[in-house]
């Protein structure tokens, strides 16, 4: 095969990573000034399974970038293996006929490519002979760049050059081919990717609430009505006035029907209340939500989190990944915009200048919409609404002074400030909100875009003034990767404690989370719940699957970890895995079915037809007694899902259909009323990509 001297090529340029430092390796093949000769394309053949070991049947198609430039890139770790390849013409749909390049095979070895980079020669006839240029690049970039130029490839389907992020999208190298060669990426993987049911990943700010003034504001026609919307309120417990003025505490501990707490005028709640009421937390946040609400002032019944900080600090991400974590505990959460309010009612092409603080009408048009985004958090507050993010940059002690009167005696106000002092992230914050903010989405020219930013940003800079009022937490330097610090002032109770709790183990650092249930078990194929049963044969052919994929998907990774729940099924599908270690979490075991544990689904319908009832009438809040609802399922994955938010390493959980329900609603941002009825097949790896940009998904069926 293709022999030459070692050089580096002149086109290796070592991208953001310094060269010390870890990350992939980008390599990106280009050819240009194609003139095509009816359809024969571009393609790139070689020596690992991925490019077709050396079959040009199976070579690799290179991807029209412009009208002249074709492109092919791949991601490998520094230390890959040898890739032999030649570029060859062919039709994209068969096989015949195929040109090979002329001359040597072309060599790619420790991020060099071997030798020169020649033309590419294909001889069509004896005298005709069709030239190419060629550009063979290797960037050396941080999983950060990888993560957001990934996300934006993604989005644009187009390369992210256009806006500002170097191109690059993942072809990978598959395992070890019939030469023993093995590669850094498993491209085999795809073949068992199977389309996500999740909705394209949005941005953050575009999922916010709309201003109320833009939609029918639909006031609860009646007392009872305004009963069952407030029966929506947060937490468990919550003020119900039946029609003559008395009051009765309505208690759901996650029950099958909603209990009253004995009083006398405890009443109970009609079906349809009951089913349409929010269906409140359980476990600690039911007890915390009793004692606040007995001990508490009226105002610390409704929470508002007010985030402040420069632009491209990471207010609005924070916002939503709060916003997620308190819905997910069963709180009545919303999250406010105010830079939606500003766009819906003045436009999404302001410039810099609308922000300048010596600006008096941007100055009063951006109070104007935080009043309106405020009174619209307080409407929904006194609606039953708990807690209320209120995410703008709040960057002035008088807009802050602003909020603090309106929220008087309404609700308690407590300043989470994002502070960055990292050039380089809010470097890459500024490019990622080029790319995605409404702000710049008609803005074609990458460049303009950043520069008005910078204005922004500047134009805040020098009005900004540190929060030092109220209640606060400030989180600094929290996306550097290297831990950061949160200061907090004049906090307590029970929500602001997990509240900061959370804040304290979220970071930035891109990693992936593989989610699967157990193989076939024993008693899948009965058709019986819980129990502890062993794998079935399919179980078990499942089970190596796993360890093959698992092997071939963390070949990279120094750490990760696998967790399984105590149930046998769950340590028999994870046993194969080798090399990382494992650990058995009681919160992974499935749902407790209680006295109905071995049971059919049949045989409950048959001989307990009201728990059969009641379970299919309000399946997250029904428990089996002597068992567990959805809710206690939840409460108990909450330290599951703080973990899985602090790890920075890939985290592998083989673990249970409810169980797995709960964890990837919550990664997903499903609804609580949904998580009973998520498909959660068997056989299938559910990868949570969590990353710069929020969290996105890719799945991979191994088996029926
Ligand atoms: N604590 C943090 N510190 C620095 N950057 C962060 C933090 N959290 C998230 N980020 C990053 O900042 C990027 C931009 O965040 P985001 O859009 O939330 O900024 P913002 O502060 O809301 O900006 P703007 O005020 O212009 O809306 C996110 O994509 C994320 O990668
Ligand atoms: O909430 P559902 O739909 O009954 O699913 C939970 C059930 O799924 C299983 O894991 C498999 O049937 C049972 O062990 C468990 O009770």
């Amino acid at each position: 095969m293709g022999t030459g001297s070692s050089i580096n090529l002149d086109a290796i340029s070592h991208g953001a990573g310094d060269d010390h430092a870890g990350g992939q390796l980008y390599v990106s093949l280009k050819m240009e000034s194609y003139t095509p000769k009816a359809d024969l394309v571009p393609h790139v053949y070689g020596s690992v399974p991925l490019v077709g070991s050396w079959d040009p049947s199976k070579a690799l198609p290179m991807e029209r970038e412009s009208s002249s430039m074709w492109q092919l890139s791949f991601v490998a770790s520094p230390n890959h293996d040898t890739l032999d390849f030649k570029f060859l013409l062919k039709s994209k749909d068969n096989n015949e006929p195929f040109i090979v390049e002329e001359g040597p095979n072309r060599q790619f070895m420790g991020g060099t490519l071997q030798g020169v980079t020649r033309l590419a020669l294909f001889r069509l006839t004896t005298d005709e002979v069709l030239e190419y240029r060629v550009c063979i690049k290797a960037d050396r970039v941080s999983p950060f760049d990888l993560a957001a130029s990934w996300r934006a490839y993604q989005e644009n389907l187009e390369p992210s050059t256009v806006r500002g992020i170097p191109d690059v999208s993942i072809n990978a190298i598959p395992e070890d081919g019939e030469n023993g060669m093995s590669s850094s990426l498993d491209l085999d993987l795809e073949q068992y990717v199977v389309p996500s049911p999740s909705t394209p990943v949005v941005y953050a700010a575009n999922l916010t609430e709309n201003p109320r003034s833009l939609k029918h504001n639909k006031e609860p026609a009646t007392i009872k009505e305004r009963e069952v919307s407030k029966s929506k309120s947060v937490g468990t417990f919550s003020p119900l006035e039946k029609e003559d003025g008395q009051q009765g505490l309505f208690v759901d501990r996650g029950v099958g029907s909603s209990r009253l707490v004995k009083s006398a005028s405890a009443t109970h709640l009609s079906d349809s209340e009951s089913k349409n009421s929010m269906p409140a937390a359980a476990g600690a946040v039911a007890a915390a939500a009793v004692a606040d609400q007995m001990l508490g002032p009226k105002e610390d019944m409704h929470l508002a989190i007010v985030l402040v900080g420069l632009p491209a600090r990471g207010k609005t991400f924070t916002a939503a990944k709060l916003t997620r974590y308190l819905r997910w505990l069963g709180h009545d959460t919303k999250h406010f915009n105010v830079g939606k309010y500003r766009r819906l009612k003045h436009g999404a092409t302001l410039s810099a200048d609308f922000f300048r603080g010596d600006n008096p009408d941007g100055m009063e048009a951006r109070n104007e919409v935080a009043a309106l985004a405020m009174d619209d958090m307080i409407s929904w507050m006194q609606e039953g609404g708990q807690v209320g993010i209120f995410d703008a940059t709040n960057s002035t002690s008088q807009r802050r002074n602003m909020l603090m009167k309106m929220a008087e005696g309404k609700c308690k106000i407590i300043f989470l400030e994002t502070i960055c002092n990292d050039p380089q992230i809010i470097e890459r914050n500024i490019r990622l909100k080029i790319q995605q903010s409404p702000d710049y989405a008609e803005e074609t020219d990458f460049e303009a875009g950043y520069q008005d930013f910078k204005r922004r940003l500047d134009n805040y800079e020098k009005m900004y003034e540190p929060v030092n009022e109220g209640s606060y937490i400030k989180m600094i330097d929290m996306a550097s990767g290297q831990g950061g610090q949160i200061q907090v002032n004049n906090l307590g109770g029970y929500l602001p404690g997990r509240i900061v709790f959370f804040l304290v183990n979220t970071h930035l650092t891109p990693r992936p989370i593989l989610l699967t249930r157990h193989g076939e078990s024993r008693d899948n194929l009965r058709g019986r719940i819980g129990g502890d049963t062993v794998l079935s044969g399919k179980g078990e052919v499942y089970a190596k699957k796993l360890s093959n994929f698992v092997e071939k998907r963390l070949k990279n990774e120094r750490a990760a970890s696998i967790w399984t729940s105590t149930l046998q099924r769950t340590i028999l599908t994870a046993n194969q895995i080798a090399g990382f270690p494992k650990i058995q979490w009681r919160a992974l075991d499935e749902i407790n079915a209680g006295v109905c544990d071995g049971m059919t689904y049949e045989e409950i319908k048959k001989n307990m037809p009201e728990e059969y009832e009641s379970r299919k009438k309000d399946k997250l809040r029904y428990r089996y007694p002597r068992g567990e609802s959805y809710l206690d399922v939840i409460q108990r994955l909450e330290p599951v899902i703080i973990e899985l938010e602090r790890q920075r390493a890939p985290v592998v959980v083989v673990s249970h259909q409810a169980v797995l329900r709960a964890l990837y609603a919550y990664f997903a941002d499903k609804p609580l009323k949904e998580i009973p009825h998520i498909e959660m097949p068997l056989h299938t790896i559910i990868e949570i990509q969590m990353g710069v940009t929020g969290v996105q998904e890719k799945r991979y069926k191994l088996m029926d």
